[in-house]
């Protein structure tokens, strides 16, 4: 057997016990995701999910269940916008399954050319956003992916960033949720997380 041929029986072989269509997936990939008591300061709770990106299947449920999040909502999508830095790990994937672009919400100094720039609080720091006012057109229809909402500062910056170019944001599709710290109120656009951090399942 070749390489290749062997790296397609690995994946098949995995999605044979691939639990896409029901919470069990979900459940498989909440059970990947480790908390980090006092990282990247004390008294924070820090909630990994690179092991959860380190397996394929959690990989591919996460992906299937973000785009169905955005078709669900609108079949008319122009841009996923991925939040730097860890937005930018699953952005780009779901802009090519709805077939639409993706663009980059960054840190300052980043990106060049004239930008929308905006300055950002979060859970454990503070960041000034800026998206490239080329990129976006007005009246486009964008979705926001990130891989967790804490506080919502970040995605409520980005949301003003998009809105100061004139785009409509559809929603916010995140990996993970904790909504005790109330983020998902304060967005200004509709957040919808895969996983609920703090619920019980
Ligand atoms: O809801 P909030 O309180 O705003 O926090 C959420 C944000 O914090 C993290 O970004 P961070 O810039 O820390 O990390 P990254 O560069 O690794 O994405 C995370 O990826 C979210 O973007
Ligand atoms: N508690 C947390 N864990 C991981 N990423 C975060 N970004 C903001 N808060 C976070």
């Amino acid at each position: 057997m070749s390489d290749e041929q062997k790296q397609q029986q690995k994946g098949q072989d995995k999605a044979q016990h691939d639990p896409y269509q029901d919470d069990e997936g979900i459940k498989y990939v909440r059970n990947l995701i480790q908390p980090h008591a006092n990282f990247p300061s004390e008294g924070i709770l820090f909630h990994d999910i690179f092991p959860a990106l380190r397996d394929p299947v959690a990989l591919e449920i996460i992906l299937n269940r973000m785009a169905a999040v955005v078709t669900k909502r609108s079949a008319v999508i122009d841009y996923v916008v991925g939040l730097d830095a860890r937005g930018f790990l699953f952005a780009p994937s779901i802009a090519s399954r709805l077939h639409c672009g993706f663009i980059p919400i960054r840190k300052k100094g980043k990106l060049p050319g004239k930008c929308h720039t905006l300055e950002s609080t979060k859970e454990y720091g503070a960041d000034i956003l800026e998206v490239q006012k080329a990129g976006l057109e007005p009246g486009a229809r964008v979705v926001v992916v990130d891989d967790l909402i804490a506080t919502g500062g970040t995605l409520q910056t980005s949301v003003s960033l998009l809105k100061a170019a004139g785009a409509e944001v559809v929603v916010c599709v995140c990996l993970v949720g904790l909504p005790s710290l109330g983020g998902i109120a304060k967005a200004g656009a509709p957040v919808e997380a895969l996983i609920d951090l703090e619920a019980g399942c």
